[in-house]
């Protein structure tokens, strides 16, 4: 038998007051993804010292993997290495890109306290359909759901955009009125992967779009997906030590700061933590080809990961001090 749990039983919050919180004081919540125990530590690790609330982000494709029963526990571990610190931070567990209702009526009935319901690639009239259906039925429980309008190019849940679908600004307010949506990922050039534009391309977003967003429905909260940085250290780290990954370009950090100044209360990132986590891995292999006990490996690794997302904490999101920080040994 599962057991099933609601998200309150086990510690986590929802996004609804981090996300007017976010907007009230000019800053937008990390929403981080993660796949392993030590990712997730990382996270949440740096979170708590920096006193940042967060979104623990698990993709349908992480949750196979860790296993479905397995992941509340994971969000509870987090909020209660958070509160042995000595920090307030809230702690959501969202369902990234949850592609149906059945999987986000799932991982609500184990334990999530947000969720996405990504109906992008599909018409109008549709997407306003299927997420009007995942708000009836995760508002029950109150969790909070977010919706998504516009298309990401590059892969997605391997679906693949050849282009960029960019949001149309004066689809929002009917979207959101007609869904309830307690949040709206937008389109506005920002993509998934490592690969965000092709050498020589001017690496910019498209602002203007945002802005437009943004006077049709004043204050709520908007998402950006694909907003890793892609940083060229990781990439060099990870090339000079057996890898191979090239023309990796991500979005440049004065382009999101841009963007954090404005309603954008959650802003997700992943390949950011896949590089450098990888990164760590391959140095000490590279370095020391005999190891073979995983906490000499997974240990660096998951360190810069942690070093990295304090560092973005500061000079992206801007979420530091938001709460209590933890306090470190
Ligand atoms: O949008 C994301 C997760 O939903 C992650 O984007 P990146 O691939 O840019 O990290
Ligand atoms: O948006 C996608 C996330 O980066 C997760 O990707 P994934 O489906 O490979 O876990
Ligand atoms: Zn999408
Ligand atoms: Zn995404």
């Amino acid at each position: 038998m599962t057991r099933k749990f609601n998200y309150k039983e086990l510690g986590l919050s929802n996004t609804r007051e981090m996300f007017k919180k976010a907007n009230e004081e000019g800053y937008a919540v990390p929403a981080f993804n993660f796949n392993n125990m030590e990712q997730m530590q990382a996270i949440v690790e740096a979170c708590a010292e920096m006193g940042s609330p967060v979104i623990l982000q698990v993709s349908k494709g992480a949750s196979n993997y860790i296993g479905l029963e397995m992941v509340p526990f994971l969000g509870e571990a987090a909020v209660s290495y958070a509160r042995a610190k000595g920090s307030d931070i809230p702690v959501a567990l969202h369902l990234d890109h949850g592609p149906d209702l059945a999987t986000i009526k799932d991982c609500i009935d184990h334990g999530f306290s947000s969720v996405m319901i990504d109906g992008s690639h599909y018409d109008y009239e549709d997407n306003v359909k299927y997420t009007k259906e995942a708000v009836e039925y995760a508002h029950k429980f109150d969790v909070t759901v977010e919706g998504e309008l516009g298309v990401l190019a590059g892969i997605e849940d391997d679906v693949e955009a050849e282009e960029h679908v960019y949001t149309k600004p004066e689809e929002v307010e009917d979207f959101v009125s007609k869904t309830g949506v307690d949040s709206l990922a937008i389109a506005i050039g920002t993509s998934h992967g490592a690969h965000k534009f092709k050498p020589g391309d001017d690496p910019k977003l498209r602002l203007d779009v945002l802005a437009d967003v943004e006077k049709k429905i004043p204050g709520f909260p908007i998402v950006l997906h694909g907003s890793s940085a892609v940083p060229a250290k990781f990439v060099k780290m990870i090339n000079e030590n057996g890898g191979k990954i090239a023309d990796a370009i991500g979005i440049p950090n004065d382009q999101l700061r841009g963007a954090t100044k404005s309603a954008v209360a959650k802003i997700n990132v992943d390949t950011d933590g896949r590089l450098a986590f990888t990164a760590g891995i391959r140095k000490v292999f590279a370095e020391n080809p005999s190891e073979f006990d995983p906490r000499k490996y997974l240990g660096p690794a998951k360190k810069l990961m942690k070093d990295y997302y304090k560092e973005k904490i500061q000079d992206i999101f801007g979420s530091e001090g938001a709460y209590k920080k933890a306090e470190v040994r």
